[in-house]
């Protein structure tokens, strides 16, 4: 990986750290306005979300928009030895575990698996992205991984403090693109 993305990465992780308590509560809402909004929300009956950790923008009240809205709402399972994700259906008030990384994540019940094709719509959490639909996540490659082995059929949208929106992200060839990006301010496609 270029060190050009690895201090991207670096700046962009000590910016996204800096917010205030209240700023991730504004922004993140202001974003989860815009997003239920979406006609990609609003027509999606499943949609995977993420559990924000740190300070990532907190979806939770998409999340449960969704639930009062009858969908299904989803969340990855991350399996750090093959660097993949897998996907639960998660009913409100349902306790999660600690994941790889620390990230809460759904307890894994065979039952509430969900494959991929029947994910309308995707919220991609990421460090950074770009105004060509590029993003840079974490370094795991999972989101990559996952886009590159099923291309759809949902729509993939990430979602952004303002801050984490740069002219480029300095893709590589395994970098996979974005429908849409939101920002608390602004509503892309690409
Ligand atoms: N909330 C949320 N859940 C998510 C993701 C995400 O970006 N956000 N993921 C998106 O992919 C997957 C988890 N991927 C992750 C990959 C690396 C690290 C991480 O902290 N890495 C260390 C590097 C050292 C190491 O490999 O352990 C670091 O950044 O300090 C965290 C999550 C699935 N779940
Ligand atoms: N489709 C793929 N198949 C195999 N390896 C991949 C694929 N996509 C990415 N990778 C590998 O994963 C590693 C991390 O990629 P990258 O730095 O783009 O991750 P990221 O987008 O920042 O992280 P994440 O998607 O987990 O948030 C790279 O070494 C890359 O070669």
């Amino acid at each position: 990986m270029s060190e050009q993305k690895r201090m991207l990465r670096r700046r962009m992780l000590d910016l996204r750290e800096s917010l205030s308590p209240e700023q991730v509560r504004r922004e993140s809402l202001a974003v989860c306005e815009r997003l239920v909004r979406h006609p990609v929300f609003k027509e999606g009956e499943t949609i995977l979300f993420y559990f924000p950790f740190r300070k990532e923008v907190d979806v939770r009240p998409a999340m449960e928009e969704a639930w009062s809205a009858g969908k299904r709402v989803v969340l990855p399972k991350a399996d750090p030895a093959t660097k993949s994700l897998s996907f639960f259906s998660l009913r409100r008030g349902e306790p999660l575990v600690s994941g790889s990384y620390g990230i809460p994540e759904p307890s894994g019940k065979a039952s509430a698996k969900i494959p991929p094709g029947a994910i309308d719509l995707v919220v991609v959490p990421g460090v950074a992205f770009d105004e060509r639909g590029y993003r840079l996540g974490y370094g795991g490659g999972y989101y990559d991984r996952f886009f590159s082995r099923h291309p759809g059929p949902f729509k993939r949208i990430g979602v952004a403090y303002s801050f984490q929106v740069v002219p480029t992200v300095c893709p590589e060839e395994h970098d996979q693109r974005l429908d849409g990006l939101i920002t608390p301010s602004k509503t892309l496609s690409f």
